[in-house]
């Protein structure tokens, strides 16, 4: 198994027309509910007849008014007389407060049932090896919900939730850059840093990466001025805190991009304006000759990370039209029409929803329409020219108009670790809960090893000021910009110290080997019930990739990305094939050729942490790539147990 590095990579190419993803998202909802609806009726059917034979056997219980008033006693002195465990879901065990003799084998007794109850009732007990996932209080869950849905535009107190954004785009599209501006734009680093990586940019020829350096970290990322790996930052505007993925736009560094984009709720897709650059990104694969990968010679990465981010569950974006300050002539109307009208039709074929995508024309570099307050400050040529013609919102007014993401509070807590540091036995591990929630004094399961740990600290990840910890949980809320969402998750007393499901954290793990915890492990509650499975084999529904010039047969082998992980895998069995839009799928075709939908089964090289798309929706998608190039994007629909 590898954690993404830099392979080789990628071609493009649109797979994916008219595959609805709400309708896809509906359909296993619908799944969902008709199990429920079914556990349900199941539950009711057998607590009738559980009453029923209950009052078959009552006659038999008549108590003797002396053994009823022991009874109540019991109830209000458990241990006093040797009844222990509360009496709830049938675990109550009577002991009879007998002779001295057997009291310490009755003190056993009690602490051993003791501890089972309250480990059966604790919702709010941390320690939770047993099948009853740790709840959210119902009465926080309810205050979540309320103000999850509560209008933007209402005057009422809203909460700052949290988004994941990744910005995607063409290597070189300014994606970096126009990064590093929403972080100054928004208070998040100061003007002197930035003075200062002008002077030392200048110094190695990079002068125009300046602004890129605040995302470029790595020293070589700065030398080369190419990002390579997805560089995390978090800002924070009006109504959202956002957690940043910066990712790659070169094709050699798609893995990345994947790990980003698996962990993003909405995209910030920037495409440069500038002659040549927007078609050079927006370029179609020849799809004729292929290669020896499989695929037809690769186009821009515009379409190719479009395709991707939606396969992996992006459903919001922003389209940046970037560097209109460079084009020919510059802010010219015309040139970002022709660009949104290109891109709004590839984004529609792919399965993104108008209402979902906002074009706003930009400059990262010079800053005009990223923010307002630019705008007062610099009444430049460029603001000039722009406000002639465009009437619409900046880039962050635009970040503000996203919609809050669907959380999962109450499943079972899967937390992806995309990155482990260690200092002596101490493990700090960081990652993205997608879904359930983690507090400080849980007791985990890191997998796939299977390794129990418990957690001494979490922190949830949220913009500070540059000399602060972005993972530090209480007291700066950032920026100090006025805000209209005004209520922060660690505003409510019962969140301090934990995190929810759509958070970026930052966990300290005791009691775990820190060499045997990597990227792409999964967290955990240990009780079996609670596990996902860890599997190699399963049954998919892919897409497979428009321009595909190798078809796919049966025992091709593929390398398998989810999240931060890529292992190699066969597909063993092709089950069905239809083109799209057609009604009826093919049994057992022969081959899948370019744009089908097919149902596949795929055996990996090794156990994964693998659930099914119904259960948890990170853990269910996947990328399906054959050297170096993507050929499918998939979703798993059973799991199987081999
Ligand atoms: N004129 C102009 N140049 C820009 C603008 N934004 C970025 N650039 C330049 O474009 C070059 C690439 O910028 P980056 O921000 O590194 O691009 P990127 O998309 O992050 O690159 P990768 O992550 O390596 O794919 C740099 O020289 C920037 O100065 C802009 O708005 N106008």
């Amino acid at each position: 198994m590898s954690r993404h590095r830099n392979i080789r990579n990628l071609d493009e190419e649109d797979y994916y027309d008219d595959y609805d993803y709400d309708d896809e998202d509906e359909y296993y909802l619908e799944q969902q509910r008709e199990k429920e609806r079914k556990a349900k009726i199941e539950a009711e059917r057998k607590a009738k007849a559980n009453q029923a034979k209950q009052l078959q056997q009552k006659p038999k219980q008549v108590k003797a008014p002396q053994q009823q008033q022991t009874n109540q006693q019991t109830k209000a002195n458990p241990q006093k007389l040797g009844v222990v465990g509360g009496g709830n879901k049938g675990i109550s065990i009577a002991v009879p407060a007998t002779s001295t003799k057997n009291t310490s084998q009755v003190q056993s007794h009690v602490n051993t049932s003791h501890s089972q109850t309250k480990s059966i009732h604790s919702s709010s007990n941390n320690n939770n090896n047993n099948g009853n996932p740790p709840q959210i209080p119902a009465n926080i869950l309810a205050k979540l919900r309320s103000l999850h849905t509560t209008p933007s535009n209402t005057n009422t107190p809203t909460l700052r939730s949290h988004l994941s954004l990744v910005i995607l785009g063409h290597v070189d599209a300014g994606k970096s850059t126009l990064t590093g501006r929403l972080l100054l734009s928004l208070h998040h680093v100061s003007p002197r840093l930035l003075q200062k990586y002008q002077r030392e940019s200048a110094t190695i020829g990079k002068s125009s990466f300046a602004l890129a350096w605040f995302t470029d970290e790595d020293e070589a990322e700065r030398e080369r001025g190419v990002t390579v790996d997805v560089g995390t930052k978090f800002i924070r505007t009006d109504r959202y805190d956002f957690t940043v993925l910066d990712a790659p736009g070169h094709r050699d560094f798609v893995p990345n991009m994947i790990s980003g984009a698996a962990g993003a709720d909405c995209g910030l897709l920037v495409v440069a304006a500038t002659t040549g650059e927007f078609e050079a990104g927006f370029a179609v694969a020849n799809g004729g000759g292929g290669n020896e990968t499989g695929t037809g010679h690769v186009g821009g990465q515009t379409r190719e990370h479009i395709i991707l981010s939606r396969g992996l569950g992006v459903s919001q974006l922003i389209v940046a039209v970037n560097k209109l300050d460079a084009a020919d002539p510059p802010w010219e109307e015309g040139r970002f029409e022709h660009i949104k009208s290109q891109v709004l039709a590839f984004l529609l074929e792919n399965g993104f929803k108008e209402k979902r995508i906002l074009f706003v024309p930009v400059s990262g570099l010079t800053g005009v329409n990223v923010s307002n307050e630019k705008r007062k400050e610099n009444e430049e040529e460029g603001w000039k020219l722009l406000k002639q013609w465009y009437k619409g919102p900046t880039l962050i007014e635009a970040l503000n108009a996203f919609v809050p993401a669907k959380r999962e509070f109450e499943k079972p807590l899967r937390l992806i670790i995309t990155d482990v540091s260690s200092e002596g036995k101490a493990v700090t591990v960081r990652g993205r809960i997608v879904q359930g929630f983690l507090r400080a004094g849980d007791g985990v399961t890191v997998l796939p090893v299977g390794d129990d740990a418990s957690v001494s600290r979490v922190e949830r990840g949220k913009a500070t000021k540059e000399s602060d910890s972005p993972y530090s949980s209480v007291g700066n809320s950032g920026n100090g910009q006025a805000t209209t969402a005004d209520i922060d998750l660690n505003d409510i007393p019962e969140l301090q110290n934990c995190a929810l499901a759509g958070d970026t954290v930052e966990c300290a793990l005791s009691g775990v080997d820190a060499a045997r915890v990597s990227p792409g492990c999964v967290i955990c509650h240990p009780h079996q019930s609670l596990r996902p499975r860890i599997q190699r084999k399963f049954e998919a529904r892919v897409m497979v990739m428009e321009h595909l010039a190798v078809p796919i047969i049966r025992g091709s082998q593929v390398l398998f990305h989810m999240h931060s992980i890529d292992v190699p895998a066969v597909l063993n069995r092709l089950m069905t094939a239809k083109k799209r839009g057609e009604a009826n799928a093919r049994s057992n075709p022969r081959v899948l050729t370019g744009g089908v939908e097919a149902t596949v089964e795929i055996t990996l090289s090794e156990r994964l942490v693998l659930e099914e798309y119904s259960e948890c929706k990170a853990l269910g998608r996947f990328v399906l790539r054959r050297g170096g190039d993507t050929i499918a994007v998939g979703l798993i629909e059973k799991v199987h147990d081999t």
